[in-house]
C-alpha cells in the first residue's frame, strides 16, 4: 500500500520528530532527497540550468536548500523569489554561499531552464496560484519537479481551485498527501516519489491508501482442492431490460470472468445472456425466488419504472451482500438500507453521486473524497466513487491507482459491477471487494488498450502498474514520455482481459 495522511497529521508528526532533532534537520533531509531526484531526472548535473520558483514558506526553503546542493554538484541554479522579503532566510543564505543566483522573478528568466523546481507552496498552500505565480508557471517550457505538492493543488483533497502547476514529477516528504493520489490533483502531480525523512514512527493510521499488486494479490480468492462452485461464490445479477440487454451480458461476463463459481441471472435479457454466456443460470421469475446466491448485483441497464423499483426492493430485502449500481441507484433510500442485515455497496459515478447527495456534479468532481465520505455516511453503505482515480470508502479510504481514461466507455461500469459482485460472493468485505474490483478493472483497461497509463515501456515488461517501482522508473523520464497512449477499447475487451490480469496479479503475490 502507499499511504497518505492529512496535512494536520503530517504537521503533528513533524513537530514530534523535530523535537528530537537539531534545528533544520528535516529541511536538510527533504532537500537532500529533492536534489537527488532532480539529478536523476536530468541524468547528470554538470552544465545544466535549473530554475527555482520560490514562495514564502518552508516549501520554498526546501527548493533553495536543494538548489545549494545542486550548485555544488555542477549545475547552474537561479532562484526566482515570489515574495523576496519572506523567502526562507537560512536556505537563501545557503544558496548564495554555494554560488547560486538570485534573479528577478520574470518569465524571461525561465526561458533557458532545463528543469524548473516548484517551491511556491506545499502543504501550507491555500487556493490556486496567485496571479504573478500563475504568469510565471504559464511561461515554463521545461519539465517541472514539484516540491511536496504541485503548487495550487490542495494537499488534503486534491482540489484545484484555479491554476496549478503541472509537474512531470513530484517529490513528496514523509508520507503521500491525499491530493497527490486523488483527481484532479493526481493529474497535476506526474510521477510521485516519496522521500523518507523519518516521520514513520510518528504517523498514525493513514487517511487514504493506494493498493499495489501485492496488496490485491493477497485478497484474490483462489479456489482450493475442496472448493465447489458454491464455495467459490454464486452471484445473483438483476440487470438489463428490453431496452438495455447488453448491460446484463456485460455484468454477467464481469462476474464469470471475475472468478464467480456460478452466476444466476434474473431479468428480461435472458436470451441475450444465454447466447453469450451458456454457463449462466437464468431465472424467469423475480429476484426473491431465484434461489440461493452469496451476493447480488442490481441495477446495470435496469431502466426506470415500477418493475425496476420492485427488483431493487426485493434484492435489498435479501440477507446477503448487495452491490447497487446505475439505474438501481435511483431506487435507493437510507431507510431501506437501515433495515438490511448484510453489507450494501454502491458504485456511482460522479453524476449519480451528485444526484444521491443533492448537489452539482462539479462539486463532487472537485472534492471527491469528501463526496465519498458523505455518501457512505448518509446512506449507511460502503461507497465506490468511479473516476480516473476511483475511491472506496473505508478506514483508510482507498484510491485506485490503475485507472485509465480508456475505461470511460459504454458498459465499462457494468463489467465492474459483475466483477465486484463476484468478489463479494467469494466473501471479501465490501471495501476490499470494491478496491480489488477497481484495481483489476483498471488493469484490464490498460491491458486491453495496450497503454493508457502513466508508465510502461520503461525498462520493464508488461503494462503500466503505478507501483513504486514503475514510478521510480517514470521519474527518470523528465518529459513524461513514459506515458503510453493506448487505443480505444470496448467493455467486452475488458471482460476478456480480466483472466490475464487476474493471473498476473495473483502471480505477483507468490
Ligand atoms: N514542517 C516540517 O517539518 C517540514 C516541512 N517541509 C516543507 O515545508 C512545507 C510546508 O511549509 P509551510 O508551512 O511554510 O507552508 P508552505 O511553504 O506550503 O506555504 C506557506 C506560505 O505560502 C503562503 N501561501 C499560501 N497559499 C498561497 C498561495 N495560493 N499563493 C502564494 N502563497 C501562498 C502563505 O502565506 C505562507 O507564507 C512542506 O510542504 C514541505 O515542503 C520540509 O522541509 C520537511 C520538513
Ligand atoms: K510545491
Amino acid at each position: 500500500m502507499r499511504f497518505a495522511h492529512r496535512v494536520e497529521t503530517v504537521r503533528a508528526a513533524e513537530a514530534a520528530l523535530m523535537a528530537t532533532l537539531p534545528d533544520g534537520t528535516l529541511m536538510a533531509r527533504a532537500a537532500a532527497g529533492l536534489a537527488a531526484s532532480c539529478a536523476q531526472l536530468l541524468g547528470g548535473l554538470y552544465g545544466r540550468r535549473i530554475a527555482l520558483l520560490v514562495g514564502s514558506g518552508a516549501n520554498g526553503g526546501d527548493a533553495l536548500l536543494a538548489g545549494a546542493r545542486l550548485v555544488r554538484r555542477g549545475a547552474t541554479v537561479k532562484a526566482l523569489l515570489l515574495d523576496p522579503d519572506r523567502a526562507h532566510p537560512g536556505a537563501l543564505a545557503a544558496l548564495r554561499l554555494a554560488g547560486g543566483w538570485i534573479v528577478p522573478a520574470t518569465a524571461a528568466q525561465l526561458a533557458d531552464a532545463d528543469l524548473v523546481v516548484d517551491g511556491i507552496t506545499g502543504i501550507g498552500g491555500r487556493g490556486g496560484l496567485r496571479p504573478h505565480a500563475a504568469e510565471l508557471v504559464r511561461a515554463v517550457r521545461a519539465p517541472v519537479v514539484a516540491v511536496d505538492v504541485p503548487s495550487g493543488v490542495d494537499a488534503d483533497t486534491g482540489e484545484v481551485a484555479g491554476e496549478a502547476v503541472r509537474a512531470a514529477a513530484t517529490v513528496t516528504f514523509g508520507t503521500y498527501k491525499n491530493g497527490l493520489l486523488i483527481d484532479p490533483g493526481h493529474a497535476y502531480a506526474g510521477a510521485v516519489r516519496l522521500i523518507d525523512i523519518g516521520l514513520g514512527p510518528y504517523l498514525p493510521g493513514a487517511d487514504l491508501a493506494a493498493p499495489q499488486h501485492a496488496d490485491v494479490a493477497r485478497l484474490l480468492p483462489l479456489p482450493t482442492a475442496a472448493s465447489d462452485k458454491y464455495g467459490r461464490g454464486v452471484v445473483g445479477v438483476a440487470a438489463g431490460s428490453e431496452r438495455y440487454p447488453g448491460a446484463a451480458v456485460l455484468a454477467v461476463g464481469g462476474a464469470l470472468c471475475g472468478g464467480a463459481g456460478a452466476v444466476r441471472y434474473v431479468g428480461p435479457a435472458r436470451e441475450a445472456v444465454i447466447a453469450r454466456w451458456p454457463e449462466a443460470l437464468v431465472h424467469a421469475g423475480a429476484p426473491g425466488d431465484a434461489g440461493r446466491v452469496q451476493a447480488w448485483v442490481v441495477g446495470p441497464g435496469l431502466g426506470e419504472g415500477a418493475e425496476a423499483a420492485e427488483t431493487v426492493a426485493q434484492v435489498l430485502a435479501s440477507d446477503v451482500p448487495v452491490l447497487v449500481d446505475a439505474d438501481g441507484l435511483r431506487y435507493l433510500t437510507p431507510h431501506q438500507i437501515a433495515a438490511r442485515t448484510a453489507p450494501t455497496l454502491i458504485t456511482p459515478h460522479a453524476g449519480e453521486a451528485a444526484r444521491l447527495l443533492g448537489v452539482d456534479r462539479a462539486q463532487v468532481e472537485a472534492r471527491r473524497l469528501s463526496a465519498l465520505r458523505k455518501l457512505a455516511a448518509a446512506y449507511g453503505v460502503t461507497a465506490l466513487l468511479k473516476g480516473n482515480t476511483t475511491l472506496v470508502s473505508g478506514t483508510p479510504a482507498r484510491v485506485n491507482p490503475t485507472g485509465t481514461p480508456w475505461l470511460a466507455t459504454a458498459g465499462s461500469g457494468d463489467v465492474l459491477s459483475g466483477l465486484t459482485g463476484a468478489l463479494l460472493a467469494a466473501g471479501l468485505p465490501p471495501t476490499e471487494a470494491a478496491m480489488t474490483g477497481a484495481y483489476l478493472h483498471g488493469l484490464a483497461g490498460r491491458r486491453a488498450a495496450q497503454g493508457g497509463g502513466p508508465t510502461g515501456r520503461v525498462g520493464w515488461t508488461g503494462e503500466a502498474r503505478d507501483t513504486e517501482r514503475d514510478e521510480a522508473a517514470a521519474a527518470r523520464r523528465p518529459s513524461g514520455e513514459a506515458y503510453v497512449p493506448g487505443a480505444p477499447i470496448t467493455a467486452m475487451d475488458l471482460v476478456t482481459a480480466l483472466g490475464p490480469v487476474w493471473r498476473e496479479v495473483s502471480a505477483s503475490g507468490l
